[in-house]
């Protein structure tokens, strides 16, 4: 296990490249050793790893701007302190010294006949941390697909350790009955041409099944899974019709198995981007026909949409949600979709509630479309009144009577 002592110094603040960009080694030994330097902190926007748990938390402070995958323990033990951030901020408040950056810790591919390691599958806020940090450590993997776009050279790492082992994966997920009944209703917004935004998940997966009969579809998106591979090779998605970026999807961020890596090495039809291009509003404000698909844990019956808590359990997060409910909604022949089941637990919690347990992540002036299982409620220009009687028309039907008596009290209060 390599040394980080020398590199190190007490009370360095230090920035993680995330997902399965994750330096595994490197995080391994910042948890062994952390102890021993003292006072450190430490910032990585999800994780998958399985590293961060209970234990590894004494180690260093953990912070992340949300608590996704195995985060979420963390949070609820109060072991990571959450900041709130769109993903489009985080890079500039890395730049900014906001979100602390003494050491940047990341995964890169092995270097080109140039010199140039390819960020691999993670692009995002990894350039920032690189051109801030006093001292760049590189995880330098030969398994780590050499991804065309963001490419950080050789010299600008201080610490290169060579690896050989498999990044990390993510396996698709199972798609249940629901899933499948929201991805029809989202894949009816998705025609010839679109430029697609989405996520990993069932959701997202089970709508690219949808979309074999399409043509010419693009992508624009912060990140791609295993799903994306079969509309390329299908020839569906040819990127063929984007104003910008013709013929290449744009990514920042791999989240997948090796079917995906593989596909993504040396393949000039994909970039990997920087969140200052994936999640920029004036690069997406080019795109014709953008359809952006997030999700979301409630939302109230004037539209304001929690991605981020239930009652005090922090349990998802910002993430570029607003980015791209902003870029979708404004794009020509484009649309933002909020994807939720109706229901949680069981179906035992309504996620169309009269009042959100969180916090608003998405604002209802900025909200467009909503989805479940029983169908779309399009709110984008609707009255509050309107807004209340659609979302009621897909909820689960178990809780919409008593949806409609709640709609009833707000009503006579006043909104
Ligand atoms: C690489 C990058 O670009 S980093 C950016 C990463 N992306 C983000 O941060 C986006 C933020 N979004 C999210 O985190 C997610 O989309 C979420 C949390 C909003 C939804 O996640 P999903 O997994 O689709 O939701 P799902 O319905 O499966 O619920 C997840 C959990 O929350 C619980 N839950 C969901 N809704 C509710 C609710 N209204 N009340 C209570 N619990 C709820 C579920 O029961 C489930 O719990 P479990 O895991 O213990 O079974």
């Amino acid at each position: 296990m390599i040394d980080l002592t020398p590199y190190l110094r007490r009370g360095d603040r230090i920035v993680f490249g995330q997902a399965c960009g994750e330096p595994v080694s490197l995080v391994s030994a910042l948890i062994e050793q952390g102890g021993q330097v003292g006072d450190l902190s430490a910032f990585i926007a999800t994780s998958f790893s399985g590293l961060f748990t209970l234990e590894s938390a004494d180690s260093f402070r953990l912070s992340s701007m949300g608590a996704i995958g195995a985060l979420r323990s963390m949070t609820k033990a109060g072991k990571l302190q959450v900041i709130p951030v769109h993903v489009s901020q985080v890079a500039p408040m890395i730049a900014a010294g906001i979100i602390g950056c003494d050491v940047a810790m990341i995964q890169l591919s092995p270097a080109d006949a140039d010199g140039n390691h390819s960020c691999g599958l993670i692009g995002d806020y990894v350039r920032a941390a690189v051109d801030k940090a006093r001292v760049v450590i590189a995880e330098i993997n030969e398994a780590v697909p050499y991804v065309p776009g963001e490419l950080i050279p050789a010299s600008a790492i201080d610490v290169a350790i060579p690896v050989s082992r498999p990044p990390v994966e993510v396996a698709p997920a199972k798609i249940a009955a629901t899933d499948e009944a929201i991805a029809r209703h989202c894949a009816a917004y998705i025609g010839d041409g679109s430029v697609i935004q989405t996520g990993v998940g069932a959701v997202p997966d089970a709508i690219l099944r949808l979309l074999g009969d399409r043509r010419d579809l693009g992508v624009h998106s912060g990140m791609l899974g295993d799903g994306l591979v079969e509309l390329a090779e299908a020839g569906v998605l040819t990127n063929a019709r984007k104003e910008i970026d013709t013929g290449v999807s744009i990514n920042g961020a791999l989240i997948g198995t090796r079917r995906l890596y593989d596909w993504a090495h040396n393949n000039p039809a994909i970039r990997m981007c920087a969140t200052s291009y994936t999640h920029d509003a004036a690069v997406l404000g080019r795109l014709s026909r953008l359809v952006t698909i997030n999700s979301a844990l409630e939302v109230d019956l004037t539209g304001q949409v929690n991605a981020e808590q239930s009652g005090a359990a922090y349990l998802g997060g910002t993430g570029g949600q607003v980015d791209f409910v902003r870029a979708g909604a404004r794009s020509p022949g484009g649309c933002s979709i909020i994807a939720l089941s109706a229901s949680a637990k069981g179906g035992s919690l309504s996620k169309i509630v009269p009042t959100l347990s969180g916090p608003v992540t998405t604002a209802r002036s900025d909200v467009d479309i909503i989805v479940t299982e029983y169908g779309a409620a399009e709110l984008k220009g609707q009255t509050l009144a309107e807004r209340t009687r659609r979302l009621i028309a897909i909820a689960d039907p178990a809780f919409r009577e008593e949806l409609e008596r709640a709609a009833h009290i707000i009503q006579q209060r006043g909104y």
